[in-house]
């Protein structure tokens, strides 16, 4: 064989001998593509989520100007960082009853300032005492087993602030949350909010 033939022979790859008309769209490609769904998690839908109601209707509030997630983001990292947006703790320190169920060393470091979120083992919080913090300016719930204050997060709610201090404020959410909103990771979310541990 000539060097010229080598030249001239046509590669192995039977896609290059095709005409470019030949040579389906990307969309016609797209239907010959094994469907991804065996690499899909199935999630089972949401029933309480507003968003899946009939014709697409949202529940969303418009939220003020500079209370976007991003904003919440910064102002956790920020303020959040030194245990600034957890309001009522005086109250949670002069309780008898917290007194009674804490160890001294742990309400030690909460008095000398260490924020809630970096105390461990974490405060432990009754329901008795959850209860006395259900207001727009000193508002705690429980979810999971954990005590959040989430008065700052109030305004930026997605879903609104009277809807949690209906639901929410002063009392176990954890039911209420998940049938809204499952996939909203609260414990990062509220990571610098975070109180302690609810005990019944
Ligand atoms: C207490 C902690 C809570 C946090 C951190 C939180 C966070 C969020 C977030 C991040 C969204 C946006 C979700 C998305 O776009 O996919 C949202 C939406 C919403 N939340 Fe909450 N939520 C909380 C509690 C609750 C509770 C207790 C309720 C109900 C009683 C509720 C009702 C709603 C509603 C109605 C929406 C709008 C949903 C929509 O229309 O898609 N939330 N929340």
């Amino acid at each position: 064989m000539s060097s010229s033939q080598q030249i001239s022979k046509p590669p192995n790859n039977p896609r290059s001998l095709k005409s470019v008309s030949e040579v389906p769209s990307d969309a016609s490609l797209a239907r010959l593509m094994k469907p991804p769904s065996s690499n899909i998690i199935s999630v089972p839908a949401q029933s309480g989520c507003s968003t899946l109601q009939s014709g697409g209707y949202r529940n969303k509030v418009a939220l003020k100007p500079g209370h976007s997630a991003m904003d919440w983001s910064s102002l956790s990292i920020s303020k959040g960082r030194t245990g600034a947006l957890v309001t009522g703790i005086d109250k949670l320190i002069s309780d008898p009853e917290i007194c009674k169920i804490n160890n001294p060393q742990v309400l030690m470091a909460l008095k000398q300032g260490l924020p809630a979120f970096k105390i461990y083992p974490p405060l432990n919080i009754n329901l008795a005492h959850l209860k006395q913090h259900k207001t727009a300016d000193d508002c705690w719930c429980v979810l999971g087993n954990k005590v959040y204050c989430i008065t700052a997060y109030l305004d930026f709610h997605p879903g609104g602030v009277d809807i949690l201090l209906r639901s929410a404020a002063g009392k176990n959410a954890t039911v209420l949350f998940d049938k809204y909103h499952r996939w909203v990771n609260y414990e990062k979310l509220l990571e610098h909010c975070y109180v302690g541990i609810c005990i019944s």
